[in-house]
């Protein structure tokens, strides 16, 4: 059974989210599904959610502090009002767009690794190494490990290639496979893939060998699309 997770990047009100998440929660209620399902909203959107236990809600950022003098960052004294137990690490607009090394993402790493947050933990190269080839892939994304404990319980991994995401292009089956197959002789913990999972694909990219779900955001922002999505995934 597929795992699969909505990231809603900078999309989304408070109002929106919570429309969302419920009518998310009533279509897992109703027809029974067990499929651990995941809604990463805005950090503004985060509330009080009554939802099924596979229905968790997690957040895209937060600083490595329970609290404390970090202007425009929220830490675990905002997260545990909500409950909030789950959280984003890695993803490639954090790395590439708002500028985080590997050394801060392994302090973030260690820092809710401590609490026992389900992290999902995000890689992914960008063009122009995957025009180098695949040992070349291969070597960008375990350096994405560095520093990070992946022997970690509570991991989950996503494997999301720099030039699929928000991109419309897809990984082909044979690069998902290629990437996902070596990655997972390494490290053995869930593997997600992410980079333009759309509605139509989402089926096929499950089946392949290694891959153990999606990790969508652009094509999950619609909820009737999002239930779109795990009614074609409920039966893998
Ligand atoms: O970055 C992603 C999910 O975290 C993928 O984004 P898209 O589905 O919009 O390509």
């Amino acid at each position: 059974m597929p795992i699969i997770a909505s990231n809603f990047k900078t999309n989304h009100t408070r109002k929106s989210t919570t429309l969302f998440v419920n009518e998310v929660n009533n279509f897992l209620k109703k027809n029974k599904i067990s499929n651990e399902v995941y809604i990463f909203p805005t950090s503004t959107s985060l509330d009080h959610f009554e939802t099924v236990p596979n229905l968790i809600i997690g957040v895209q950022n937060a600083y490595p502090t329970t609290s404390g003098s970090f202007t425009g960052e929220i830490g675990t004294f905002q997260l545990n009002e909500f409950e909030i137990k789950t959280i984003l690490i890695g993803h490639s607009e954090r790395r590439h767009i708002l500028g985080e090394t590997q050394e801060t993402i392994t302090k973030k790493y260690e820092f809710y690794k401590n609490l026992g947050y389900k992290i999902i933990y995000c890689i992914g190269e960008p063009l122009e190494i995957k025009k180098q080839g695949i040992e070349k892939t291969l070597e960008y994304i375990y350096e994405q490990f560095i520093g990070i404990d992946v022997n970690y319980s509570n991991l989950i991994l996503a494997y999301e290639p720099v030039w699929a995401i928000g991109t419309g292009v897809t990984a082909t089956i044979d690069d998902i496979k290629n990437v996902h197959n070596a990655i997972k002789q390494k490290i053995n913990k869930p593997l997600l893939y992410g980079g333009s999972v759309k509605v139509e694909n989402v089926r096929e990219i499950c089946q392949i060998e290694n891959v153990d779900g999606a990790l969508i955001g652009t094509a999950s922002w619609k909820v009737e699309d999002f239930i779109e999505i795990l009614e074609n995934t409920k039966d893998l």
